[in-house]
Parts: structure tokens; C-alpha cells; sequence
């Protein structure tokens, strides 16, 4: 089964006037599930053209909260705004300006790649308007994506991350304002990896694409975010660049070098004044300088304890202090 369906043309299409809005905005977001609690108060926003991961453990609600956001699902209550829409009543006008890659999509398996692309860029054509030409020309998308090798091949017949992929594709044909990628890169190997991350800068700089992103891989999350969203115990505990996180756990740099065959390492506040004074005082015997802040996983893995041992809030509190 496919997801296109054929629709009456809208009369002209012009850009939105809502461009000054923030991309997202939550305020209060919960969700329960039959007796349980998912979301419990979640609020943030994402600006145009920002990037953002959210993060959390399994079971955390980040699906949950992202699938809101698509209109996929009613929330229990809160207040929700994406591209100045209320996603419980998103048209389909609206709907044409995201992009949705979920976890998993197995469909489509007898269609060509290029065909089902084709095929699904026709649903955005009538929502083209003068600043945002839709669809994405069906060869450059496939080109951008990596599968112009595979462009004539059924879907049954591509690979795990190949199929990856082409979820990517699927997401982006319409030339979306606002990209939902739940998970994108879950089987990818290196190399596809590396291209994908590619492409989402492409897509936040040039194209000014805002993109709320799931992942388990904290790599990943620092490579891409402008912004880190953790959460936990179904409300946000952190809101912040990877380096506003990493300063809020690890105030200290850690210096490593060697000097006359010895090896020495040193914890500092101010990583720059120490090394000036190094050099100075012993030029060139340094080597193999290196200095260290806490890792995105040594942060989120900081956070995530200090949660769990009933500090989030006194945790939240700090955070905000160190980011006023
Ligand atoms: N339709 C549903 N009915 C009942 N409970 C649900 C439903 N969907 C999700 N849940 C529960 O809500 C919680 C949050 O699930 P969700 O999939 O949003 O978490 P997640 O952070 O995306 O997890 P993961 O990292 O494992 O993908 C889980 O405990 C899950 O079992």
C-alpha cells in the first residue's frame, strides 16, 4: 500500500507569512498511555533552520513526543505549535511542509526507486510556491541520497542501508521546512554515515531545513545538533549545545602531554592560560599535546545518572544558571 493519495489542487500556493515563528514550540507537553504517565511536562523550541537531537533512554517517550509533533498522534494535553500549526489539526497543506523519516517502513517493495520517488514527488507538486520549488528533482534527490547506482532496482532488493536511505529520500522529496528523522541512521555503515551527515548539513544550511532528530548515537547527536534535548522521567533535564552540556558537568579541561620520553596529564579550568604557561616554560620539549572536554556520552551519561538518583531538578536548575 502506498501513502500517496491524489488531491485537488489548492488555489495558488504562496509562501507561508509565518516565518518569524519558532519552527516547534512545546509548552507543557503531556502524553499518557492508558493508567501511565509517558510525558509529563515537556517544553522547548526549535528555531528555523536549527538542528536538533533529543535524547533519552529507552522507553523515554522521544517517538512518542516527535509523532505528536507529525499529527500522528493526539496529545493528552499541553500546548503544541509546529510551523505555527496545532498538529491535531494540521491540513494538508501543512502536512506538506514536513518530512517524517520514522524508525521503520517496510513498503513500497515492488516499486522501482525511482518510480516510487517520482510517484510521491507528484503529492507536493501543487504545494510548489515562488521560495520552496516542490518536489526535489527526482535524479538530484536520488543523487543526494546516494542510490543513483540503485535508482533502476525494486525496493525488495536493496540492502538494509540502502532501504535506509531511501526512507531519507522518501522523507525529504517534498522539500520539507521541517524534517522529523526518528533513528535515521540505524544500520548505516561508516560510509553511509558519513554522507548522510553530509546531507543534513546540507539540508540545515543551504536550505534552512529544521530537523528534530532522534538517535542513540551521541557521536552522531554532537556531529549534527546545534542543540541537545535529553529526556527523562518524561520531562526535558537538559537544553543545551553539546558544549554548554559539556561545560555544565565538566567545568575542567583535561591537558595530556609528554616531555623527555615522560607523560603527564593535568585537570584544568582555563586549558588555554595552562597551555601558554606550558610553552613558555618548557618550549619546545612538548609533545603530543592534547586537550580533552567531557564527551557528549561522558555528559548525557552525567545527566541521565544525576537524573536517576532524584537530582534532575537541582540538575535543571544548575543548567540554566551556567546557560543565563
Ligand atoms: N500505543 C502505545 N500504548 C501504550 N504504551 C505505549 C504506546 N506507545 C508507546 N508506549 C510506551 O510509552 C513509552 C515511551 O515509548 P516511546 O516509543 O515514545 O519511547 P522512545 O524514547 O522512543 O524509546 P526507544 O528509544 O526505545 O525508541 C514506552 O514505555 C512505551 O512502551
Amino acid at each position: 500500500m502506498t501513502v500517496v493519495r491524489q488531491l485537488r489542487a489548492p488555489a495558488a500556493v504562496s509562501d507561508p507569512p509565518d516565518d518569524d515563528l519558532a519552527a516547534i514550540e512545546v509548552h507543557d507537553l503531556r502524553m499518557r498511555y492508558g493508567t501511565t504517565d509517558v510525558l509529563t511536562g515537556v517544553s522547548f523550541t526549535a528555531q528555523r533552520g536549527e538542528v536538533v537531537a533529543l535524547l533519552g533512554p529507552n522507553g523515554a517517550g522521544k517517538t512518542t513526543t516527535i509523532e505528536i509533533l507529525e499529527g500522528f498522534r493526539i496529545r493528552s494535553a499541553g500546548d503544541v505549535r509546529v510551523l505555527g500549526v496545532d498538529p491535531g489539526h494540521g491540513d494538508e497543506r501543512w502536512r506538506s511542509r514536513l518530512g517524517v523519516v520514522l524508525q521503520s517502513w517496510r513498503d513500497h517493495g515492488k516499486w522501482q526507486v525511482r518510480e516510487l520517488l517520482a510517484h510521491l514527488g507528484l503529492y507536493y507538486t501543487p504545494y510548489s510556491t515562488p521560495r520552496i520549488r516542490r518536489p526535489w528533482d527526482v535524479d538530484d534527490l536520488i543523487d543526494a541520497v546516494g542510490l543513483t547506482p540503485h535508482a533502476g532496482k525494486r525496493v525488495s532488493q536493496l540492502s538494509g542501508g540502502q532501504r535506509r536511505r531511501l526512507d531519507v529520500a522518501i522523507g525529504i522529496v517534498g522539500r520539507p521546512e521541517l524534517l522529523f528523522l526518528d533513528e535515521p541512521t540505524a544500520g548505516f555503515d561508516p560510509e553511509a554515515r558519513r554522507e548522510f551527515h553530509d546531507l543534513v548539513h546540507r539540508l540545515a544550511d543551504i536550505d534552512d531545513t529544521t530537523i528534530l532528530l532522534t538517535t542513540h548515537d551521541l557521536d552522531e547527536a554532537e556531529k549534527l545538533a546545534d542543540r541537545i534535548l535529553i529526556l527523562a522521567g518524561g520531562a526535558i533535564i537538559a537544553d543545551g549545545s553539546p558544549d554548554q552540556l559539556s561545560r555544565r558537568v565538566a567545568a575542567d579541561a583535561e591537558v595530556r602531554w609528554s616531555r623527555d620520553g615522560d607523560r603527564f596529564v593535568h585537570s584544568t579550568g582555563d586549558a588555554t592560560a595552562f597551555v601558554r604557561e606550558l610553552f613558555q616554560q618548557y618550549g619546545e620539549a612538548i609533545a603530543d599535546l592534547e586537550v580533552r572536554r567531557a564527551s557528549l556520552e561522558d555528559t548525557y551519561m552525567a545527566f541521565v545518572r544525576e537524573y536517576e538518583s532524584g537530582r534532575s531538578a537541582s540538575a535543571l536548575r544548575a543548567f540554566e544558571e551556567v546557560t543565563r
